[in-house]
C-alpha cells in the first residue's frame, strides 16, 4: 500500500501550532507568580521613588552652604520611613539616613565621610557635587509605567510588579496536558514488572519537560493495548488542552491509537513525518481538544517533546512559539550520511576556545534513555544530507 510523502519537521510543528489556542487567564498572588506568563499589563499606580529620597548617609544641605571648611548647624534627623517638616534654611544641615525623604530647602547630600561632626555643628571636609547623592521622585518608574503582557515572569520582573503595588497578577492559566503511556508491557516505576515487561519512563519525562515549560501534566494510568482501555482513557482525558498519548502510533497489530481515536471522531491533521527518530507521529482534534500522539520509544518521545511539544505549550500560553534555535558547532567525529528523514542525533556539546565542539554518541537507538540522559545536545543532519567530517560545521539544538 503506498504511504503519502512524509510530513517534514518544519510543516509538523507549523501543523502542531495551529492546534493550539491561548489558554484562559486567571489571578494570582505575586508569590506564585515566577515563571508564570503575564497576562495583563501591570500599570505602576505612582512614581518610584514616591519622593526624592537621599541616597546615602550623611547630612541634607543646600549646595550654595556647602564648600570645604564651611560650618553648618545640624537642626534635626530624618530616617527613612520619616518625615522632617519645616523647611531647611541657609546655614543649616539635617542628618540623613539612606532612603529617607529629603528635606524641603535641601538639595544635595554631604555624605558623612565628608564631614566632620561636633555636637551640634558640621565642617564640611569635602565640598558636594550639587544635587549629589539624591535620588529624584520617579527616578525608576513614574506613575503609569508598564510592564507588559506576553511574559514569563523572572524574579527581577516580579520584584519590579512588587514595586508597582501590585499584589496579584493576571497570569494565563497552566496549559493542562494529559499523558496517556499505552502499551500491555508497562507497568508504573515502584511496581514489580512482570517477565514481560518494563517501565514506563516517557511519560515521567515528559511530564518534567513540559511542566518547566509552564504546563501543568497529569499522568493518567497506563492505557493497554485494547480498545475499550484506550476509549475510557480517552474519556478520562477530556478536561485537559492537550491530550498525549505514548506508543502504540506505528504499524504493528497492537497499535491501535489512531484507528480507536479515529472511531472516537479524531479529526486527524497528520500522520507520520520525517523526522528520525519520531516518524510516526500523529496530531489533530478529537472531542475539541488537541491530541499528540507520540511513538512509544522513549528517545523518539522525549525528543518530539523537545522540538514540538515544548513550543506548543508556548502556543497554548500565548507566546510566540518557533522550532528550538540552532547553534552552529564542529563536529568531534565522522558522521554517516543521513537518509531521508532529518535526524535529530544524541550528542555531547563541549564549550573551546575556538567555539563549540560537538561529539555524536556511536549508538542512536532511540530506545536509550542512557544515552539522552548523557547528551546536552542534538545535532540536527538534514534530510539526505552527505557524511560529514570531524572538523565541519553542523546545526545543533542544546538540550
Ligand atoms: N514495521 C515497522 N515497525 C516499526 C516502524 C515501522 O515504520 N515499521 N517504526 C518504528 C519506529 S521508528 C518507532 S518510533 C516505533 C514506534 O512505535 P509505537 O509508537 O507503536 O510504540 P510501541 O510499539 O508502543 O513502543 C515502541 C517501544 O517503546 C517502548 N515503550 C512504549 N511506551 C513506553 C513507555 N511509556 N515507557 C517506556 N518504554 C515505552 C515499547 O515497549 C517498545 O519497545 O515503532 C517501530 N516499529
Ligand atoms: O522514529 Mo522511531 O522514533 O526512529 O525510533
Amino acid at each position: 500500500m503506498s504511504q503519502p510523502p512524509l510530513l517534514s519537521a518544519a510543516e509538523a510543528l507549523a501543523r502542531i501550532l495551529a492546534l493550539a489556542a491561548p489558554v484562559g487567564v486567571e489571578t494570582v498572588p505575586l508569590d506564585h507568580a515566577a515563571g508564570r506568563v503575564l497576562a495583563a499589563p501591570v500599570i505602576a499606580r505612582h512614581d518610584q521613588p514616591p519622593f526624592a529620597a537621599s541616597a546615602m548617609d550623611g547630612y541634607a544641605v543646600k549646595a550654595e552652604d556647602a564648600v570645604a571648611g564651611a560650618e553648618l548647624e545640624v537642626v534635626g534627623e530624618v530616617a527613612a520611613g520619616a518625615t522632617f517638616t519645616p523647611e531647611m534654611r541657609s546655614g543649616q544641615a539635617v542628618r540623613i539616613f539612606t532612603g529617607a525623604p529629603i528635606p524641603d530647602g535641601a538639595d544635595t547630600v554631604l555624605i558623612q565621610e565628608d564631614a566632620e561632626r561636633n555636637g551640634d555643628r558640621i565642617r564640611v571636609k569635602e565640598t558636594p557635587t550639587p544635587g549629589g547623592h539624591i535620588r529624584p521622585a520617579g527616578k525608576d518608574f513614574r506613575a503609569g509605567a508598564r510592564l507588559e503582557a506576553g511574559r514569563r515572569l523572572t524574579a527581577n520582573e516580579i520584584a519590579l510588579a512588587a514595586s508597582m503595588n501590585a499584589p496579584m497578577l493576571e497570569v494565563r492559566r497552566r496549559p493542562l496536558v494529559s499523558l496517556i503511556a499505552t502499551g500491555d508491557e508497562l507497568v508504573t516505576p515502584g511496581e514489580q514488572p512482570g517477565p514481560s515487561q518494563i517501565i514506563s519512563s516517557n511519560n515521567y519525562g515528559l511530564a518534567a519537560m513540559l511542566e518547566a515549560a509552564g504546563a501543568e501534566a497529569r499522568i493518567e494510568p497506563i492505557a493497554r493495548d485494547d480498545a475499550a482501555s484506550l476509549k475510557a482513557a480517552l474519556g478520562g482525558a477530556e478536561d485537559a488542552d492537550l491530550i498525549v498519548t505514548l506508543g502504540g502510533a506505528s504499524v504493528g497489530d497492537h497499535d491501535l491509537v489512531r484507528s480507536v481515536f479515529a472511531e472516537e471522531g479524531l479529526d486527524l491533521s497528520f500522520y507520520r513525518v520525517a523526522m528520525r527518530p519520531g516518524k510516526p507521529l500523529m496530531a489533530g482534534r478529537v472531542r475539541g481538544r488537541a491530541m499528540v500522539g507520540l511513538p512509544g520509544n522513549p528517545v523518539s518521545s522525549m525528543v518530539l517533546g523537545r522540538i514540538l511539544l515544548r513550543p506548543m505549550i508556548d502556543a497554548f500560553l500565548g507566546l510566540d512559539a518557533a522550532a528550538p534555535p540552532r547553534v552552529r558547532a564542529r563536529l568531534g567525529s565522522a558522521l554517516p550520511d543521513n537518509g531521508p528523514r532529518e535526524h535529530y542525533m544524541r550528542a555531547r556539546l563541549e564549550e573551546t576556545p575556538e567555539g563549540p565542539l560537538v561529539f555524536p554518541f556511536p549508538d542512536q537507538d532511540s530506545s536509550l534513555l542512557s544515552v539522552l540522559a548523557a547528551a546536552n545536545a542534538l545535532i540536527v543532519m538534514p534530510p539526505g544530507a552527505a557524511a560529514r567530517k570531524a572538523g565541519e560545521e553542523i546545526d545543533t539544538i542544546r538540550l
